[in-house]
């Protein structure tokens, strides 16, 4: 099989910055041992996340100049309409700042004190706006989505008989939508299959239940429908995203993920009354229906963006380059969730320091150690993301200790994977002398932005 390359070329370049150990040692102490409170310029590669991490295109780059700034109008806002409206397929479009300013919206719009919110697996600020907004995440996905070694094609998909379960258990009335989201951060970023999107929305429409996809990462979900699921071979990624809208009634989406743009988002949906609600609402919190929290600029940037995250090149090229990284880990024996997801690598924390108990934090201790060998940046995904228990104030002690390597999109190259990867395999390899760390402060609430830590 020939080998391939990006279906791009280099038009600019941002020179990284080459620390030596001694430099980042002081670096990490400046940080607290805490990968989140780094500078950028210590960091050599950048993967704590894919979200407003991508590089734009020069047609991107180019729409920024013909920005319609109006504040009402603007033909900018058009294009973006039209833009959602042809590749996602719903009617109304709501355009917010980021993501979480769509799950503000809808969880306003839609949830009441004492509902039920029904999803596959959690992610924190989606859960935070439906709790803020009285709601009970309740998690429906399929338990093999909770054990990292668990090898299924779709392990985001929900478990319909936990969804039925809750409808029987509360009642219909109590659950104002399923919350969907394709892929799933938390679980690895795994996909959900056409056939269990279909299942659930027949489910929901008997009860009279809407579903609202978390749309951030839909067209990772897409390769992978095209690539494992039966019958989607032959169809191109923008038609399986159009029949994966259509098993929804709306959805949330985070630009800053597969729109391709540094900021940006959208609420969408089918029905004409919650658009109605959802455009007074947007003025309150995001400006107006046709800017919402973001400079005309922007949504020509994101209009241009959805086209382009869209395509089937793009996404195949994205998809395995993620896989090249996770391959080479698998290869050494690193432990890493499998199968290796659409967006990042991650490494199991407590397979990979088992004599490290979760009190010590193990999943902060390998991002800590990886950046001090190598200046890569990864992401804590444990003990220290899942807070404490709000009744008992004991640490929330997550079954999944992961450390998340996230690719941004049309970033790095392969080379910087193989740097990567030497890094990871040099540090599995002497895994036995990572230490432990102590939590020296701890912030009253989303500690792993700002706790710090030192070593045991
Ligand atoms: C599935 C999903 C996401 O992954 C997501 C954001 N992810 C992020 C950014 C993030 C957010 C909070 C803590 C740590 C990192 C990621 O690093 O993974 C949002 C919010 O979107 P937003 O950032 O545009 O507000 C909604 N759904």
């Amino acid at each position: 099989k020939r080998r391939t390359a990006e279906p791009y070329k280099i038009k600019a370049v941002e020179p990284l910055n080459m620390l030596s150990r001694e430099e980042r040692e002081e670096a990490l102490k400046r940080a607290g041992y805490n990968t989140f409170l780094l500078d950028s310029k210590d960091v050599y590669i950048d993967l704590l996340t894919d979200s407003g991490t991508s590089a734009m295109s020069d047609q991107q780059w180019g729409a920024l100049m013909v920005g319609d700034e109006a504040y009402a109008g603007s033909k900018s806002w058009y294009r973006l309409r039209d833009a959602v409206q042809e590749i996602y397929g719903y009617k109304y479009v709501l355009p917010t700042h980021q993501g979480r300013g769509a799950e503000n919206l809808l969880s306003q719009l839609m949830i009441k004190e004492g509902d039920y919110v029904p999803g596959n697996m959690y992610f924190t600020t989606t859960r935070t706006h439906q709790e803020l907004n009285g709601g009970t995440f309740v998690d429906v996905i399929i338990d093999e989505a909770h054990d990292p070694f668990a090898e299924l094609d779709f392990k985001g998909n929900i478990d319909i008989t936990k969804l039925q379960k809750l409808i029987d258990d509360v009642g219909a009335d109590r659950l104002p939508y399923v919350c969907l989201a394709v892929t799933v951060n938390m679980a690895g970023g795994q996909p959900v299959s056409m056939a269990n999107m279909r299942e659930v929305y027949e489910l929901c429409q008997h009860y009279g239940i809407s579903v609202m996809y978390d749309a951030t990462r839909c067209v990772e979900n897409a390769y992978f429908i095209k690539e494992r699921e039966d019958g989607y071979q032959d169809k191109t990624i923008k038609e399986i995203l159009k029949e994966m809208f259509s098993y929804s009634d709306g959805c949330t989406m985070s630009g800053k993920k597969d729109a391709l743009v540094n900021i940006g988002g959208f609420l969408a949906m089918n029905d004409e009354e919650l658009y109605i609600r959802s455009r007074e609402l947007v003025v309150v919190y995001e400006g107006m229906p046709t800017y919402g929290g973001m400079a005309g600029r922007d949504m020509e940037a994101m209009a241009q963006g959805i086209y382009e995250a869209a395509d089937d090149h793009f996404i195949e090229h994205r998809i395995q380059q993620v896989r090249y990284l996770g391959e080479q880990l698998i290869n050494a024996g690193v432990p890493v969730v499998r199968p290796i997801g659409g967006h990042a690598i991650y490494l199991d924390a407590r397979q990979f320091l088992p004599h490290l108990e979760q009190e010590q934090f193990p999943a902060q201790s390998l991002a800590a150690a990886l950046y001090l060998d190598s200046g890569v940046r990864g992401m804590e995904r444990g003990i220290v993301s899942a807070g404490r228990n709000k009744e008992t104030g004991k640490h929330n002690k997550p079954k999944l200790e992961l450390v998340r390597l996230t690719i941004p999109r049309r970033v790095y190259t392969n080379n910087h994977m193989d740097v990567v990867a030497d890094s990871v395999i040099e540090l599995y390899q002497k895994r036995d002398q990572i230490t432990g760390l102590q939590m020296d402060y701890e912030p009253p609430t989303l500690r792993f932005f700002n706790a710090r830590f030192s070593p045991l």
